[in-house]
């Protein structure tokens, strides 16, 4: 009998329980649906996804189907063909993802058909990890401390690659990983073939993990992992990572597995409160402390295409423009530049980041948005204005990433700084103080 498998940011053989349930009677019918919403992503996240699912395509004696359309289209119509009763796919957690399975579950249903989900692209499902008397914790470390001991199953086995039943596409996978990103080409491409993947994984496991604990907030070593690309795309599984970090003694790979509970939490946080992916969950500032007008518009540019005169900023934005990427210190840097030192809402910066990142995850980048202008869950937020100049001393004290991205920075060519950091520090603070106080009257 044959079972369809609904591939959605899972595009990978290696440790996929929904992929093996589908696989368990007969072959799977392995679709993806190439919905409108994927076409309103970024050239250059389109083009990374044709290939993905292009490697997975070859993985499997080419038979994984690409199918225009909206998920309860384009996965009805292949099970109707396939005759599958059951469709199987990962329970996604967010806004969109949850409206979309409902759709399928229930274009399905109407046709007496099933959609059975099964896993999650996160270790332990959002939504499990709770307190003694079952409410959500709020506040990172505690969640973390109750997510280790929660646990999480072992990987499961690799799924069989001749074990496919062929989709035909009507997607030209080839022409959108080529062209895709013509407009919003990357300066490297990266990789995107689930095995080069995992030996990456293995192989920094082996060698620059050593160094993660020291050295993952200096941008100019680049000792991170570089793994929130291929897990956005579901190219690696969190549990993966993590069977592989168990086994290693020492501060860094527990300081990798925090990071990784990081990405749990915010996943958690967004699922529990699905407004926080566009309103402060904290309004922490006045309505009015936010900067308008075309005086605003000409601060966001300059930030936006790394003009600020600061050079921290400026590379870090660079380096987001032209990789798609960018190492999570300045992320930080940036993101307080633009709420604290420039006054706008950071919903503006996380919509930038949206066309602009690579990796880009909705509820990793909305909550971090959130953490760096302290309206998310946080018991200190008051004090997080990131210092631009003495950030780029201490995590780049050499120069040598600011160099790389800003080659003009000693150069009359070079912009002076926007503003003065210490004035728009008090302003901040200023008006954080009168947003506490305006909450606490009310
Ligand atoms: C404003 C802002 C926006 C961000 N937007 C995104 C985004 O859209 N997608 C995304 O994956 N990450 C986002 N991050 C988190 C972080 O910057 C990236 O995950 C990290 O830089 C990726 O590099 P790496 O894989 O080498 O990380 P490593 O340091 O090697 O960490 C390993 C993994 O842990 C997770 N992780 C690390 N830091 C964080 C964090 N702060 N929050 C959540 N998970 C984390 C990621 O999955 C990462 O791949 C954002 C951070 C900020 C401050």
């Amino acid at each position: 009998m044959t079972s369809v498998w609904w591939i959605r940011r899972d595009a990978r053989l290696a440790d996929n329980p929904a992929l093996l349930a589908a696989q368990e009677d007969g072959p799977a019918a392995a679709v993806f649906a190439w919905s409108r919403g994927v076409h309103l992503w970024s050239g250059r996240r389109r083009a990374h996804l044709a290939r993905a699912l292009w490697s997975l395509r070859e993985d499997t004696g080419g038979v994984v189907g690409v199918r225009r359309g909206d998920p309860a289209d384009a996965i009805l119509a292949v099970a109707r063909e396939h005759d599958a009763r059951t469709v199987f796919a990962a329970r996604e957690a967010s806004p969109a993802g949850i409206r979309a399975q409902d759709a399928v579950a229930a274009a399905l249903e109407v046709d007496g058909r099933e959609l059975r989900l099964v896993g999650t692209p996160y270790a332990v499902a959002p939504g499990r990890v709770v307190k003694g008397d079952g409410t959500e914790y709020k506040v990172f470390t505690p969640f973390s401390h109750a997510w280790r001991e929660h646990g999480w199953h072992a990987p499961a086995e690799h799924a069989d690659p001749g074990g496919f039943a062929r989709v035909e596409s009507d997607v030209d996978l080839d022409q959108a990983a080529a062209h895709g990103d013509a407009d919003d080409l990357l300066a490297e491409r990266h990789e995107f073939r689930e095995e080069r993947v995992l030996a990456a994984w293995d192989d920094y496991v082996a060698g620059d993990l050593a160094r993660y604990a020291t050295e993952r907030d200096r941008p100019d070593l680049d000792s991170t992992s570089h793994l929130s690309v291929p897990l956005a795309y579901g190219q690696i599984h969190p549990r993966t990572v993590l069977a592989a970090t168990a086994a290693v003694r020492g501060e860094a790979a527990r300081r990798l597995e925090s990071e990784l509970a990081w990405r749990e939490f915010h996943a958690d946080v967004l699922f529990r409160h699905p407004s926080a992916q566009h309103e402060s969950l904290t309004p922490a500032l006045p309505d009015d402390a936010w900067a308008t007008g075309a005086e605003a518009d000409e601060a966001f540019m300059a930030w936006r295409d790394g003009r600020t005169g600061f050079p921290l900023v400026d590379a870090g934005m660079r380096q987001l423009a032209a990789t798609g990427t960018m190492h999570n210190r300045v992320r930080m840097v940036v993101a307080s530049f633009l709420v604290k030192d420039l006054h706008l809402p950071w919903q503006r910066g996380a919509s930038y980041f949206r066309r602009a990142l690579l990796d880009y995850d909705h509820a990793q980048n909305q909550l971090n948005w959130q953490w760096v202008a302290g309206t998310g869950r946080d018991a200190a937020p008051f004090f997080r204005i990131f210092n631009p100049t003495s950030q780029a001393e201490r995590y780049d004290p050499e120069r040598r990433y600011v160099e790389r991205w800003v080659a003009e920075v000693d150069t009359p060519a070079y912009p002076a700084p926007m503003v003065d950091h210490a004035a728009e520090r008090a302003v901040a603070l200023a008006d954080l103080k009168r947003g506490k106080e305006a909450r606490a009257a009310r």
